[in-house]
């Protein structure tokens, strides 16, 4: 058996993901059965200060000869790192993405990718001009949850797919956690609300399990119906998104599938945080797969089948981490000692992909995230939710 190869890894900002993402990065791939690839901290960037990435550093338990600075500018000129993960707002994705790209850097970049459609396209366009990879961290596909899901429905134990829920709300009470609209969850300059960085979620799953389960010559872009509700205070950031698709299916194949897929703010996919409330339900004429919440990182599934069998399975995250705490948006961090946090499975596709050559993640390409980026433009158009220019722009470089 081949040695490990190490990856080298920048960090591009400093935030609450970047931490749990780092710390992540950091656990020994064995203890979850990875031996192909291992995974270092190089360096980290704040655009902050050089002070802030040195606390990140020692913070995070990275080694102690990672370099810190104080711009990004500076961490994409660094010869020693093999791959970049952003882990800026929405809003800078494009910008800083198109920067690591440039500069010759392959990357990791947070959800949602961009803030549309058109940024994704131009970033997949730089990363085949300069031959880097490139992929969303949509860290929940790379779940061995979510590949038992694919599974249970590509071998027909349901049989076709004809309808999915799929929801992913948080219960917050926006008005008091973020009582001056300034953060990201809220704000349109950072390209705030729902749909963009928790309904992407919603339609991971259904896409994971209506879309990406098809063979790739019959794979369709569904037709789309969407309802948007404004976030009273910003006004133009979604509080609730709810949408409706339907993929084109031939009647060989059980017929058009319909898909729900819903996201909110401020109710909760289980009332007083309950977990016995399927957020995902995958239906088929056969039975259907639940999947427990929180949608974005679930360790619990069940199987009901029309002959009366339920499978019920636990997906506990591999350990023994270093108590780096689930990390959630609206500013909260639950210590769950003896884990990972479950961001180890996406990085090890991204080392995976470097080390056998590949440009693209191996459960979301590009095309894939593409499609997303514009069921979420389209949502946002038929709901009026339009952004500040200068973070829809797909010019480069802008100053935001
Ligand atoms: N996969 C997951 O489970 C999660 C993913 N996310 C995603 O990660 C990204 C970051 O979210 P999160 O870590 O919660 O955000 P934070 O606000 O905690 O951190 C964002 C970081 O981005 C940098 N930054 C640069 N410019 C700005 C700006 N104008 N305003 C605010 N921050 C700026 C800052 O780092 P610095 O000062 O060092 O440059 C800041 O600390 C988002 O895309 C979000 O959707 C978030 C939570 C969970
Ligand atoms: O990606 C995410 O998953 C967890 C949520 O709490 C967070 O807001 C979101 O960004």
């Amino acid at each position: 058996m081949s040695s490990p190869k190490t990856i080298r890894w920048g960090i591009l900002a400093t935030g609450g993901i970047a931490q749990t993402f780092t710390k992540d990065l950091l656990v020994d791939p064995t203890t979850r059965g990875v031996t192909n690839v291992k995974h270092t901290v190089v360096a980290a960037a704040s655009s902050s200060s050089k002070t802030r990435a040195e606390q990140f550093l020692k913070d995070t338990g990275s080694p102690s000869d990672a370099k810190a600075y104080g711009s990004y500018d500076e961490l994409v000129k660094d010869a020693n790192i093999d791959i970049i993960y952003i882990a800026t707002p929405h809003s800078h994705h494009y910008q800083n993405a198109m920067l690591c790209l440039e500069a010759g850097k392959n990357v990791l970049c947070e959800k949602a990718f961009t803030v549309n459609a058109a940024q994704t396209r131009a970033l997949a366009a730089k990363a085949k001009e300069k031959d880097l990879f490139l992929m969303e961290a949509v860290w929940t596909r790379y779940f061995p949850l979510s590949i038992y899901v694919r599974d249970l429905i590509t071998s027909g134990r349901i049989g076709p797919v004809a309808r999915v829920f799929a929801d992913n709300s948080m219960a917050s009470n926006p008005e008091e956690t973020w009582s001056d609209g300034k953060n990201r969850m809220v704000n349109p300059d950072l390209a705030g609300g729902a749909l963009l960085d928790l309904g992407i979620y919603s339609l991971t799953w259904v896409f994971q399990t209506l879309y990406h389960t098809q063979p790739v010559d019959t794979r369709q872009p569904p037709k789309v119906l969407a309802a948007l509700k404004s976030y009273g205070q910003t006004g133009s950031a979604d509080e609730a998104t709810t949408i409706l698709l339907t993929f084109p299916r031939p009647a060989e194949a059980g017929g058009d599938a319909h898909a729900i897929a819903t996201t909110s703010l401020r109710i909760a996919t289980a009332p007083g945080g309950k977990d016995d409330v399927p957020g995902i339900r995958i239906q088929g004429p056969k039975g259907e797969i639940q999947v427990f919440p929180p949608a974005f990182r679930p360790t619990r599934t069940r199987l009901v089948l029309k002959d009366g069998t339920v499978e019920d399975k636990q997906w506990p995250l591999p350990g023994p981490g270093k108590g780096s705490g689930w990390y959630n948006g609206f500013g909260g961090s639950l210590q769950s000692e003896g884990e990972g946090q479950g961001m180890f499975w996406e990085a090890d596709e991204a080392a995976t992909a470097l080390v056998e050559g590949k440009k693209e993640g191996k459960y979301e390409g590009l095309a894939e995230s593409i499609l997303i980026m514009e069921v979420m433009d389209e949502a946002r158009k038929q709901g009026g939710l339009v952004y500040p220019d200068k973070i829809e722009t797909t010019e480069y470089p802008v100053q935001l």
